[in-house]
This record gives C-alpha cells, structure tokens and sequence, in this order.
C-alpha cells in the first residue's frame, strides 16, 4: 500500500530531523510507530499522508512512486490517505459547525450529493449526536471535536488512515470509542492504518505489528533497515 524508501525530511534542508528512514504499511496491515518524543515521528507520519515533502527518498503508494510533489503531494493523490492529528484544534477550521466540518472534503471534491448519506453514516459510527453537529468547535470538548475530526478523515473512503497520536489527550472511554471506529472501518472496507505514538500498550493492543523508531533508521554505512 504505502513504502517510504530513504527518507530524509524536515524543516531545513541543512539540518534535517532525520535521514534515510524507511517504512511500510502492507494492504489491509495496520502499523504502530512507537519512538520517544522529538525523533521525527509526526514529520514522517506527514510524510506518510503525503502533506510533506521529504528533502530526499522515494515514496510509493500502491507501488506507484509519488512524484509532481510540491510542498504536498497532488490533491488526487492525497485524498487516498485519511489524516488525523493529536490537536483537533489546531486542526480543525473554528468557523465550521461540526457537520461542514466533516462534509468539507466532499464539498470540495464537488460530491455534495453524497454528503447527507455519508453524515448519516459516520456521525453515529463516531458517536456524534445531530445536537454535536450542528454546534462549532468551541462549543464542543475535545474528545467530540476529535471524533468530528476522524469522521472528516473517513469521509472520503481513504484507503490509508494516519493517525498521529490521534488519542494522546483523550480519556480511555474516548480513546477506546476513536478505536473502535477506526477498526469498524477498516473492517468495512480492508483499508490500511498507520498509528504513531508513545502508547506502547495501546499500539500493541491496536496493530497487526509495532516498529520501533530506531529501527526504521538504516544503521550508519549500512543497507537498508528491515522494516
Ligand atoms: N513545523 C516545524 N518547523 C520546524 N521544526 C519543526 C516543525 N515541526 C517539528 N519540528 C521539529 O522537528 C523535530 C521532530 O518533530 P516531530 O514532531 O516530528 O517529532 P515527534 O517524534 O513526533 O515528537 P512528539 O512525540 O513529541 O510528537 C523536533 O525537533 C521539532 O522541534
């Protein structure tokens, strides 16, 4: 589904978080990125959802290698891969109500007519209620205003989800809602995860298998690494 081959990236071409990391999310797999706070993780998960241009590597997706980047891949390309983030309200646009927050996506794709069903579909397969969609971000807590935000990362049927500490700041009963949601999908339609965090228990509990950070780094003067 998704290879990250040799990746340098960051946010100065002199001094780069990282080099030559590598990593891949087989069809259907879900993958734990685990590694301590500051080494890259969200950087090469944005990488990974194809919302940030590596310095250097190859990305493929579907076996086909990304090119035409510019500081993001191409729209078309992008809309394959679901994102969600640790801060939803960073993330989240504070002028939306929580249902055209959602639906964005497909106004965007000029898909409107789909928007109804697709509402009727995720809101409750998230746990929003319609009194949640109709109120705006802060208006909302943020464990409603990230399962808004994972609807908005469904809603076009991607068939990659990243999720970058989607659950960091959440309780358990929200964390294990956003989960179950996450798995409900991927039943339904044999998309693939990739889930970065510091949560050891809960990315082994989650994915099919965890890698470590240091192990997605080729060892200096060597090949490549495993993973
Ligand atoms: N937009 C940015 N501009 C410049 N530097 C950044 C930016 N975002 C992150 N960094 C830096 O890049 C490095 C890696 O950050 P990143 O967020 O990828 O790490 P992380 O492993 O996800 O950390 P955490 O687990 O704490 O979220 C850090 O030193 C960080 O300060």
């Amino acid at each position: 589904m998704l290879e990250l081959h040799d990746i340098t990236a960051g946010y100065d071409r002199r001094n780069p978080v990282f080099t030559r990391a590598a990593l891949s999310v087989a069809p259907g797999e879900s993958v734990g990125l685990l590694g301590p706070s500051g080494c890259g993780k969200s950087t090469l998960a944005r990488v990974a959802a194809l919302l940030h241009r590596p310095d250097a590597g190859r990305v493929t997706l579907d076996g086909a290698e990304v090119r035409a980047w510019r500081h993001r891949a191409p729209r078309a390309l992008r809309t394959t891969v679901g994102v969600v983030f640790q801060q939803p309200r960073m993330a989240a646009d504070p002028r939306l109500r929580l249902r055209d927050l959602i639906a964005e996506p497909l106004r965007a794709a000029g898909r409107r007519t789909e928007i109804p069903a697709r509402l009727a579909e995720l809101a409750p397969a998230v746990g929003l209620t319609d009194d949640l969609l109709a109120r705006r971000p802060h208006e909302v807590s943020d464990g409603q205003l990230q399962r808004a935000c994972l609807a908005r990362a469904l809603v076009l049927r991607p068939r990659l989800l990243v999720c970058d500490e989607m659950t960091a700041m959440l309780d358990a009963s929200t964390t294990a809602a956003l989960v179950t949601a996450v798995e409900a999908y991927r039943a339904e339609t044999g998309a693939s995860l990739l889930a970065v965090g510091h949560d050891r228990l809960l990315l082994e509990r989650w994915c099919d298998r965890t890698v470590d950070w240091s192990d997605c780094l080729t060892p200096a003067g060597g090949g490549s690494p495993t993973s």
